[in-house]
């Protein structure tokens, strides 16, 4: 037993040797039984142990159940174990962040990270551990540890029983931090979530205006990539993780081929889709967001708007107005909303897919080129404060001719002007909008209406052909005779 000590102090000090020895010295305390010292040093060459694989430890605790029983120790140790892993990870990376001077609020963030881990004893990359295993016993894991949070939410009851375990072995696990965004409007869906624990806010673009809030056992990310939005496969909205998330990823491709299999699935899904913009579009309206939200290409607020013929072009000076086009590109595209707001709005936001899918912003080359703060602030005074009186506009696709007949502006020239382009692209973006909306109901009609004509012709065709069949039995019935 002395010589085994030694051989743990030594071992200690030199980590090259642990793996050979550390299974080793497991396997003999399990079967000659040791003194605590002992334990403690075999526990301490298990946490040094930082690289190995979750699998190291499976293994010594199987071999020690195996011979001893003694399954509670092992299980404390494997906790141990795992924590100190984990603790080894925060060290490198402490010291990763120092070494590139990363800031101290984002260290303080990543560490804050690590604390959340080990008070929930969950694994950085949970996903990884079970990699290793063959599909069949993966997928029997995943089940284990996901099928329960699937079976609670609404929208999986009563499903088909294969859906959830096809869903299960598709789904990856990813922790958000208080305040990280989850996905930003206007981005490009790739990707649904479902709320394992923890609670996020759908916000508007400033991340001001809370719409509504996702808590465990619900599901979002979905209505861009069933295309449900008035955008296209755009976010409907950002989403904001409130305190630490736990969510569940299912990338749209898979999604997609489940849904495909289980249709039924997907009509509640796409009613629930409705539902939410519909919900939001509420929201909006009863927090007074006045105007198009650029936060939510798929909801456009039409209250408070003037007709487009009723819009006002100011006079114009065109020697000013060349020389504002020229330092400002009205049409060119503004920057985007994402890359606007960038990290800033998002305090300590250091979720990398965030940075990485900043560049897909639709609205930064189209619809909604300005916020409704950007408005404010480049057209103090909008077109619709300004008289009517003795000016025309007619409108030629796009752009607005001007037939102005003198009158004194209240604004400056190029102001007004500025204001004026605005204003009516906004409301062209309106337009464009509720189009899609509507464009989005009638095919959704369309395609219930095409479910019912196919469902009564198969209905004819099951008649005519049992009637055919009476008509021929009714036949032969004659010709015997
Ligand atoms: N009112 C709402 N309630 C709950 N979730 C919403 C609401 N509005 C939008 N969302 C979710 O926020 C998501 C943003 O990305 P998507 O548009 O892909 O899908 C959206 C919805 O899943």
């Amino acid at each position: 037993m002395l010589q085994l000590e030694q051989k743990c102090c030594k071992t200690r000090q030199s980590v090259v040797h642990r793996v050979e020895i550390v299974p080793r010295v497991v396997r003999v305390l399990a079967i000659e039984g040791a003194t605590e010292s002992v334990r403690t040093n075999v526990k301490h060459l298990e946490h040094v142990q930082v690289q190995g694989s979750r699998g190291d430890v499976a293994d010594k605790v199987a071999d020690v159940r195996d011979t001893t029983g003694r399954s509670d120790s092992v299980e404390n140790e494997a906790e141990e174990s795992f924590d100190w892993r984990e603790r080894a990870k925060l060290d490198g990376v402490k010291a990763y962040m120092r070494l590139r001077r990363v800031p101290q609020d984002l260290q303080i963030k990543v560490i804050k990270w690590f604390d959340y881990l080990w008070l929930t004893q969950k694994c950085s990359e949970e996903d990884k551990a079970i990699n290793c295993l063959p599909d069949k016993l993966k997928a029997e894991v995943a089940i284990h540890v996901y099928l329960d949070t699937l079976q609670k939410m609404s929208i999986f009851q009563n499903t088909e029983a294969g859906f959830l375990r096809e869903l299960v072995l598709k789904l990856r696990h990813v922790l958000y931090s208080p305040g990280d965004y989850i996905c930003r409007t206007g981005e490009v869906g790739k990707e649904m979530y479902i709320v394992n624990k923890g609670r996020l806010h759908v916000v508007t673009d400033n991340g001001d205006t809370v719409l509504a809030t996702i808590r465990a056992g619900s599901y979002f990310g979905e209505i861009s990539i069933l295309n449900m939005g008035t955008a296209g496969n755009r976010r409907t909205a950002s989403v904001r993780s409130v305190g630490y998330t736990d969510l569940l990823v299912l990338n749209k491709e898979d999604l997609l081929d489940v849904l495909k299999e289980f249709p039924a699935a997907r009509s509640k899904m796409e009613e629930e889709a409705w539902n939410k913009l519909e919900k939001s579009k509420k929201a909006l309206r009863e927090k007074g967001t006045m105007g198009r939200c650029q936060s939510t290409p798929g909801l456009v607020e039409s209250r408070g708007r003037i007709p487009l013929e009723n819009t006002c072009i100011s006079p114009v000076n065109t020697k000013s107005t060349q020389a504002y086009s020229a330092g400002h590109s009205l049409f060119s595209p503004s920057p985007s909303p994402v890359t606007s707001r960038g990290f800033a709005s998002a305090g300590n936001n250091v979720n990398v897919n965030n940075g990485a899918r900043s560049m897909d912003s639709p609205m930064s080359a189209t619809s909604s080129g300005h916020s409704s703060e950007d408005q404010t602030a480049r057209a103090p005074q909008s077109a619709t404060t300004q008289p009517s009186t003795g000016r025309q506009s007619t409108h030629s696709g796009n752009m607005t001719q001007l037939v102005s007949e003198g009158a004194t502006p209240l604004l400056g020239a190029s102001e007004a002007l500025l204001a004026e382009i605005i204003h009516i692209r906004e409301r062209l973006i309106s337009l464009e909008s509720d189009n899609a909306t509507l464009s989005a109901k009638v095919i959704k009609q369309e395609r219930e209406v095409q479910n019912r004509l196919d469902e009564i012709q198969m209905h004819i065709c099951g008649a005519s052909s049992t009637s055919s069949l009476e008509d021929n039995n009714e036949r032969n019935r004659e010709s015997i005779i």
